[in-house]
């Protein structure tokens, strides 16, 4: 296999909590600190997205709900297309790629007018197939979606789609299990390899949407093929939401964005049988009875 650098997505989505100046807080340590590749958030248009029982429906929980309603609570942390385009903007300034995912076509269609590099499809919405659609024929950069709480047939509904508007090039699809977090033994990274055996040649590349503890596993998806890795990133664990606990804080995502870099520079072949470093050892070394 040959390997690519891997592409480090740090997952913001509603840890800023509904408060500009943390999202860009966020931003400049992604990239003077952590030195990711991308930062990421999340758009919705919550009453395309959810039914109005769903909008209506109490949300009560002191650590988690910033409304009484979960409508209410969504609205809280959620940011128009002007506050987005500023994030893009001060991205672009810090020299990282901005990305969002979008959870409706309203949202989709609101965020490909700021031509973004790439937009996500989180694992919730890959069904929105209307949404998808839209995507393939009228946004022109890549598209990322997610596989957490899909069947292998919808999975390959979904690569078939874009086959047909002809733009598989410019798909990647994500292994993820959707739990916050994952307990390791439903992780089930082998399902990175049996994606890149099934897709290899019909989509760009295969990614891995972590929501487990640590970093070991996303080194080991990384191996396993998959390119792009995105993470949770919060700068407090303990702050109100649900997505924080399930997230890595400054110092999590700058050895992962270390460790996945350590691992594409040892992930090669000797060119040489004895290479220049051991040389000197072998002849100081070796034995020479
Ligand atoms: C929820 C998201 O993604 P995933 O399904 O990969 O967790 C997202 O990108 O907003």
């Amino acid at each position: 296999m040959k390997y690519i650098k891997p592409l480090v997505i740090a997952e913001v989505g509603c840890n800023h909590m509904g408060d500009m100046e943390i999202a860009k807080e966020y931003i400049k340590i992604a990239s003077i600190f952590c030195k990711v590749d991308v930062v990421k958030f999340q758009k919705r248009n919550n009453k395309e997205y959810l039914t109005d029982q769903q909008y209506n429906a109490p949300h009560i929980n002191p650590h988690h709900s910033y409304g009484h309603t979960y409508g209410q609570h969504r609205e809280a942390l959620e940011f128009n297309v002007n506050q987005h385009k500023e994030l893009k903007k001060t991205c672009e300034e810090l020299g990282l790629i901005y990305s969002t995912s979008v959870w409706d076509l309203t949202s989709a269609k609101e965020i490909a007018e700021l031509e973004p590099d790439l937009i996500k499809i989180p694992s919730a919405c890959n069904n929105n197939y209307k949404m998808l659609a839209w995507l393939a024929e009228n946004y022109n950069g890549e598209i990322h979606v997610s596989t957490g709480m899909t069947r292998s047939d919808e999975i390959e509904e979904i690569v078939q789609l874009f086959e047909h508007k002809k733009r598989n090039n410019d798909l990647i699809i994500y292994s993820c299990t959707s739990g916050y977090p994952v307990p390791f033994k439903d992780v089930c990274l082998l399902e990175i390899v049996k994606l890149r055996e099934k897709y290899n040649t019909r989509v760009k590349t295969i990614g891995f949407s972590g929501h487990h503890n640590g970093i070991a596993v996303d080194i080991a998806a990384y191996t396993l093929g998959a390119t792009h890795i995105e993470r949770h990133f919060t700068l407090n664990r303990t702050w109100k939401g649900t997505d924080h606990a399930a997230s890595l804080e400054p110092d999590g995502i700058r050895r992962l964005k270390r460790d996945l870099d350590s691992t594409y520079d040892v992930l090669s072949y000797k060119e040489t049988q004895i290479l220049e470093i051991e040389q000197v050892q072998r002849d100081k070394l070796k034995y020479k009875g």
